[in-house]
């Protein structure tokens, strides 16, 4: 408990309590002047914290002092600074902005007196930064080297000392405005000061912060002001707000904040607020418009636009995987298991989702598709051709309409395309965007930007794209210039890729749609064919020539209906999953089986793997069939070099079989595994090892010592364990997370798989399918049910 001791003389009131001294603070003496909820609470987390070994402060209203000393969290308080700033080494400017230069005349005097250090640092906490600069100009000759404005973005509708939360800041950003009179260490000490009260602080000049607050923060606030005086200047007011719905209650929500504070940031901040609400104006008469005419295709757009936008902007400002932000750091627990049956459709292909929304947007007409994969990958797609202007209708359960708008209908988006986790979104995009008029910045999740984008980015510049990978190493973000500041068109080239990867190939042939001449690839093994054969579907030409395909730039695209079948990269999970399990038969409904992506049926019955195919037809220009299989004893084999590029995706899971396997298998040639989501060849060996399989990891492969073992006659023998339990780190690799999920039904105990947020990226619903075929598999989302969505 403190002692507090009251004292006052004639000019001003004192409250002094006894120092209260944590250990390592990072300043001597904080002053904060106002002890509103941002400086009250600021104050508490440094205390909380310990992060000064005294902290002062001053306000208006004694009361709040008084209480601030009683409670222990104040070691003094004065109505003025001069009673209490001295040995402050951190001044903290909390009042509202229009106070502001007033308080800078007090730290004037009582600096030009001595009892203030010249480098003492000042800060505050206002929303509006130009005005604070320039109040202080307007008070000190020479601005002083401490100055740091800095506004944390963060409140509540309730005000006051008594609302104060030091959790107030936890995972809020903070913004600090450096000026160039400012020493750096002030700027460090700063940043230190709100990192530790759980704050994420940014740096930016004070009118980019201005415009931006104006937009996100004064806008809004203007328009819940408004819109509850709207209501409550009716005649009918109180049925009104009797009988309002959850959406008046969430928009006016803010219109419940202290009217000064508003009334000053508006002046404040005029001329941002002002050019913002012009913007605002010109876009309700838009929308007004569109309700008149009866624009059901643009309203369509506009707000489906805005939805997505919504979602995506904090995944975005994440980092983080689209579908279900809760879900991070989610974990599979799966108990062992022993069999799979049943017949099932597993959702749509990755690779022809994302082709569906690039070549219907481009198209002339409209499109419409079905089996879309409603996973993260493609929603990324989905997502910048609505940035760039396109209309799409849905997903409504893998239903698509998109409004094509014509090989030069694209418009620039208003921010940096964001891919998320996904690497065949960004490298065909790029191909697409190279060859756009407009200027265009791609970006990814943490994952993404660590993957090689040179592989793409070096042969646009062949054809004169003006691209630049601008990550740490010939990665993403990707900064490409358009064509209108280029001046020229694309130039068609010939190009022997140096791997065998589809993405490369369709990234070339989707710049050549706009380059001058003739684009050729040259791939060295077969790569999956999506690009061509849907060229070909929306009546583009493609000529393909062995391994030679070609196309002339200046044609067009026509929109048409796209079914999308099943993805045989997802299938192979449950298609691994029967073979190495007892007694197990699985049918796999109207699986795409394009033969540039059957690898893993080739490869499984050069394993010795019971799969049938039946139902065959073609779907959109793709084969597709049902695939049935069945349990068998697996044989370790060589893989051939050439199946490599048509499994490319499925080797994890096949490393799983070789480890059920009779025998040793072997992979080579297949390097381009370390580049995906994870070093898929590294991370699939530790989880191994850590179940119990004996493997080396090689430069281009991997080898592994199956644990099967041989069959009697024609029993299969495949109900002893290989796997023991244990914990798999997946790398958030959702491919990786997979296959070891596949592992549990020759496991001895239970595995836990950490990092499954992911799956989503490719395959939604994996673990209500694979419990729903005979799987134990628990889902953990980690999620903490008091995430704050505000
Ligand atoms: O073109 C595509 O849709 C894909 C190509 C492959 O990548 P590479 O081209 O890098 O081999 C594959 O791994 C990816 O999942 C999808
Ligand atoms: C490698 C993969 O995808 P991408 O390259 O599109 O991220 C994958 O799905 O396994």
């Amino acid at each position: 408990m403190q002692k507090i001791n009251k004292t006052s003389n004639s000019q001003a009131q004192v409250y002094q309590a006894q120092p209260l001294i944590k250990a390592q603070p990072l300043f001597q003496q904080v002053c904060i002047i106002g002890l509103g909820l941002i400086g009250a609470s600021l104050a508490q987390a440094i205390k909380d914290n310990g992060l000064s070994k005294r902290l002062v402060a001053v306000d208006r209203y004694a009361p709040s002092l008084e209480a601030g000393i009683e409670q222990g969290l104040l070691d003094a308080g004065g109505l003025t600074l001069s009673e209490v700033i001295t040995g402050s080494d951190l001044i903290v400017i909390a009042v509202p902005v229009q106070a502001v230069e007033a308080v800078f005349v007090d730290i004037k005097g009582v600096m030009n007196s001595g009892q203030l250090a010249s480098d003492c640092i000042i800060t505050d906490v206002c929303s509006t930064k130009g005005n604070i600069i320039a109040a202080a100009k307007a008070v000190f000759t020479t601005l002083p080297i401490g100055l740091v404005p800095a506004h944390p973005i963060a409140g509540a509708e309730n005000s006051g000392y008594h609302a104060r939360r030091a959790e107030l800041f936890v995972n809020h950003s903070v913004i600090i405005c450096k000026l160039p009179t400012t020493n750096y260490m002030s700027i460090i000490k700063l940043r230190q000061l709100w990192e530790a009260v759980g704050a994420t602080v940014m740096a930016m000049d004070a009118e980019h912060h201005d415009s931006i607050l104006a937009h996100t923060s004064h806008l809004p606030h203007l328009l819940a002001f408004n819109l509850v005086e709207q209501l409550a200047s009716h005649d009918d007011n109180l049925d009104m707000f009797r009988y309002a719905a959850g959406g008046f209650r969430d928009f006016s929500r803010i219109a419940a904040s202290d009217p000064k504070m508003w009334h000053d940031i508006f002046f404040a901040n005029q001329s941002a607020i002002v050019s913002a609400l012009d913007e605002y104006s010109v876009c309700l008469q838009t929308m007004r418009q569109l309700i008149i005419d009866k624009d059901s295709t643009a309203l369509m757009g506009l707000l489906g636009r805005a939805q997505a936008a919504r979602r995506h902007f904090g995944h975005m400002l994440a980092s983080t995987p689209y579908t279900d932000i809760s879900a991070m750091s989610a974990s599979y627990v799966i108990s062992p298991s022993t069999t799979v049956t049943g017949t099932i459709a597993i959702p749509g292909d990755k690779s022809i989702s994302h082709r569906s929304i690039m070549l219907g947007s481009l198209a002339e007409g409209v499109t419409h598709v079905t089996g879309f994969l409603e996973g993260e990958d493609a929603l990324a797609t989905l997502q910048a051709f609505r940035d760039m202007g396109v209309t799409i209708e849905g997903p409504n359960k893998g239903r698509l309409t998109i409004h094509g708008v014509g090989m030069n209908g694209l418009k620039p988006s208003k921010t940096p395309l964001y891919m998320g986790n996904s690497g065949t979104s960004m490298r065909l995009l790029s191909g697409i965007l190279a060859a756009q008029a407009f200027d265009s910045v791609l970006t990814g999740d943490t994952s993404l930007n660590k993957r090689p984008m040179e592989r793409v980015a070096a042969p646009l510049r062949q054809m004169g794209a003006v691209i630049q990978s601008t990550g740490t190493s010939g990665t993403s973000p990707l900064s490409i210039t358009g064509r209108d500041n280029v001046g020229k068109l694309l130039q068609g080239i010939n190009y022997d890729m140096p791997v065998a990867s589809a993405q490369i190939k369709s990234c070339l042939l989707l710049a050549g749609l706009w380059a001058d001449g003739t684009t050729t690839v040259t791939q060295p093994e077969v790569s999956r064919d999506h690009t061509e054969r849907m060229l070909s579907a929306f009546g583009y030409e493609v000529t393909v020539d062995g391994n030679r395909i070609s196309v002339e730039g200046g044609g067009k695209l026509t929109g048409g209906d796209i079914a999308v079948p099943a993805d045989i990269s997802s299938a192979a999970f449950f298609m691994v999953a029967a073979a190495i399990s007892k007694g197990s038969e699985l049918t796999l409904t109207q699986v795409g089986v394009n033969p540039t992506r059957t690898g893993i049926i080739d490869i499984l019955k050069l394993m010795n793997a019971d799969i049938s195919l039946s139902n065959e037809t073609h779907v959109g220009g793709e084969p597709v069939a049902d695939i049935t299989i069945r349990s068998s004893n697996l044989m370790g084999i060589e893989i051939p070099e050439s199946l490599v590029p048509l499994a490319i995706d499925e080797f994890p899971v096949l490393f799983i079989a070789a480890s059920c396997a009779q025998g040793r298998t072997v992979l080579t040639g297949a390097k381009e595994l370390r580049v995906k989501e994870s070093d898929r060849i590294v991370v699939m060996a530790e989880g191994l090892q850590t179940l119990g399989i004996d493997c080396t990891v090689t430069e281009d492969g991997l080898i592994i010592e199956g644990k099967g073992i041989e069959g009697n006659g024609t029993e299969i023998n495949n109900s002893q364990p290989i796997f023991g339990g244990g914990h798999i780190v997946s790398h958030h690799d959702h491919r990786i997370a997979m296959s070891f999920t596949v592992a549990s039904l020759r496991a001895s105990q239970q595995i836990t798989i950490e990092g499954v947020e992911t799956v989503n990226t490719s395959f939604p619903g994996f673990a209500e399918l694979a419990n729903q075929i005979g799987m134990a598999v628990q889902v953990d989302s980690g999620i903490d049910n008091s995430i704050d969505n505000a």
